[in-house]
């Protein structure tokens, strides 16, 4: 097949197979939003939101998701997984208002024998009677063979028996899943080679599974064979390692094959964010145009680079995905991380003062503490004795905590030169200390953001004595805000990263044009 440019639709499941992740069940209104923001907002060609039959909520969902889809004229975009199961699948999609059926037959004479005990013959007639079936009730199919990768290998006349059978009924899309993750790139291109040589008039997707890490590969293979469609899922989530991640096939097929796609890229990071939230999944920080780090450079010859003309750009610019380029800071930054920084902030300091605050980043960095470029403005004020940026300071903190008892706190602060003492309860020491710092700020009218996220680690290898660090992730409204501590005691980690979010956030109020 050749490698000409041509429109490669996209099948986002994550709303099927990436529910089938380990520990994730999303409810019927995160489904709703998901759909809208794949349809409507990244563009993807088609989405499978279901399986039927699952449950009362999942008919809820999949209703809902119909009625909207039929308003914006996106019906035929959603598909239902249903079963060979003569008319009761076809009939709770029907009954959901849904337009699309992606029939579950089996695409390996092992499966076929095993799992349903039954012959070729007698699994095409019941795959052949819910065909009919689904289509009498006006509905759209497309076939699953399911464990076809190892059907292709070890049972390649039953592959070929069946698709005689189907090849003249009124199947839209053959969609062939590697369902266990196990074929390489070559494996992949020279079966979908062989089958779309053989069956030329027929449409093929390519459902791969990421258990040898192999899913993009695998993609790019199966497109290079002739495949019109392949299945992904955002974040890679799916069945045990995840299906293909739409953000790597996406920017893959455009950038490497030239292959022309639907969606809209600048939307991939934010559906990435909301699959995040409502999946409880977290994304690797590294993971390829959606991870928190990969904008990030960190060793000073990038920053370098970067200043004198863009040596270290491609085309994954982060700008393409409404992402910015950072520059980390720590005991590998140089000059131009720190400019770089520097001209974020808008902040201006002459060389010799930018010698002494590298040195500070350097050694911060060297006693394996991370440091943000919202923590700069601190790091400089404390090197250069400078007070316009300490707001707050804790001038004491003693917190008494018990098993089964509510904790209580005591504290002296500094707030801009008014010192306050005061106490308060909680749950726990943080919540405690929560309490009695919301006490004394109310008198500087500000009320701390709520936590979106709060995590304690330690030095790998570590010891009960080691450094704790906490980052604590705080929901400001519009915009989503991490501040770290660092100290042995992880209670105290927390404040310490409290602290800075307070100073940071008094700082931009006394800078604001209103203060
Ligand atoms: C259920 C089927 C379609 C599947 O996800 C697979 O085979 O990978």
């Amino acid at each position: 097949m050749s490698t000409h440019s041509r429109h490669i639709q996209l099948m986002d499941t994550t709303l099927r197979d990436g529910e089938q992740t380990q520990g994730v069940a999303f409810t019927p209104m995160e489904k709703v939003s998901i759909a809208k923001a794949l349809l409507q907002f990244l563009r993807v060609d088609r989405i499978e939101v279901a399986s039927a039959r699952v449950s009362e909520g999942e008919k809820e969902a999949v209703s809902l998701i119909n009625q909207w889809a039929r308003q914006e004229g996106f019906a035929e975009r959603v598909e239902v997984l249903g079963f060979v199961d003569h008319t009761r699948s076809v009939d709770w999609i029907k009954s959901t208002g849904g337009s699309v059926i992606n029939l579950l037959a089996k695409g390996s004479e092992k499966h076929c024998r095993e799992q349903l005990g039954k012959t070729l013959d007698q699994h095409s007639a019941d795959v052949l009677q819910t065909i009919a079936y689904a289509h009498e009730q006006g509905l759209k199919i497309n076939v699953y063979l399911e464990d076809w990768s190892n059907g292709y290998k070890d049972s390649r006349d039953y592959v070929y028996g069946l698709m005689e059978r189907l090849q003249h009924t009124p199947i839209s899309h053959f969609m062939l899943p590697d369902t266990l993750g196990v074929m390489s790139p070559d494996e992949v291109f020279a079966s979908f080679s062989d089958m779309c040589q053989r069956y030329p008039t027929l449409q093929f997707d390519f459902h791969p599974h990421n258990d040898y890490g192999l899913a993009t590969a695998n993609v790019m293979a199966a497109v290079r064979a002739g495949v019109s469609a392949v299945h992904c899922t955002v974040n890679c989530l799916g069945e045990r390692a995840g299906n293909a991640s739409i953000a790597e096939v996406a920017v893959v097929l455009r950038d490497k094959m030239a292959m022309e796609l639907s969606v809209d890229e600048s939307h991939l990071v934010r559906i990435s964010e909301m699959v995040e939230n409502f999946s409880g999944k977290r994304v690797a920080a590294n993971a390829p145009i959606v991870g928190a780090d990969v904008f990030t450079q960190t060793a000073g010859i990038h920053a370098d680079g970067d200043q004198k003309g863009g040596l270290y750009k491609t085309k994954l610019g982060p700008e393409r995905f409404s992402r910015i380029r950072s520059y980390a800071l720590g005991k590998m930054s140089g000059k131009a991380s720190l400019k770089k920084n520097l001209e974020q902030l808008e902040l201006d300091l002459s060389e010799e003062d930018q010698k002494k605050v590298l040195a500070r980043i350097v050694s911060i960095g060297d006693s394996k503490q991370t440091i943000t470029t919202d923590d700069l403005p601190f790091i400089i004020a404390d090197v250069l004795e400078s007070k316009s940026y300490q707001h707050i300071k804790l001038l004491a903190c003693s917190i008494n905590s018990g098993l089964d008892l509510p904790s209580t706190v005591s504290i002296r602060v500094d707030v801009k030169g008014e010192k306050h003492q005061t106490t308060g309860a909680g749950s726990g020491g943080f919540d405690a200390f929560i309490d009695a710092i919301g006490k004394v700020l109310q008198h500087y009218d500000y009320t701390l953001p709520t936590l979106a996220d709060y995590e304690i680690r330690i030095p790998k290898g570590g010891h009960t004595s080691a450094l704790t660090e906490c980052v604590i992730t705080w929901d400001c409204g519009n915009e989503l805000r991490k501040t770290r501590g660092v100290h042995v005691n992880q209670v105290f980690a927390g404040i310490l990263a409290t602290i800075k979010l307070i100073n940071i956030q008094l700082h931009e109020m006394a800078n604001s044009p209103q203060a």
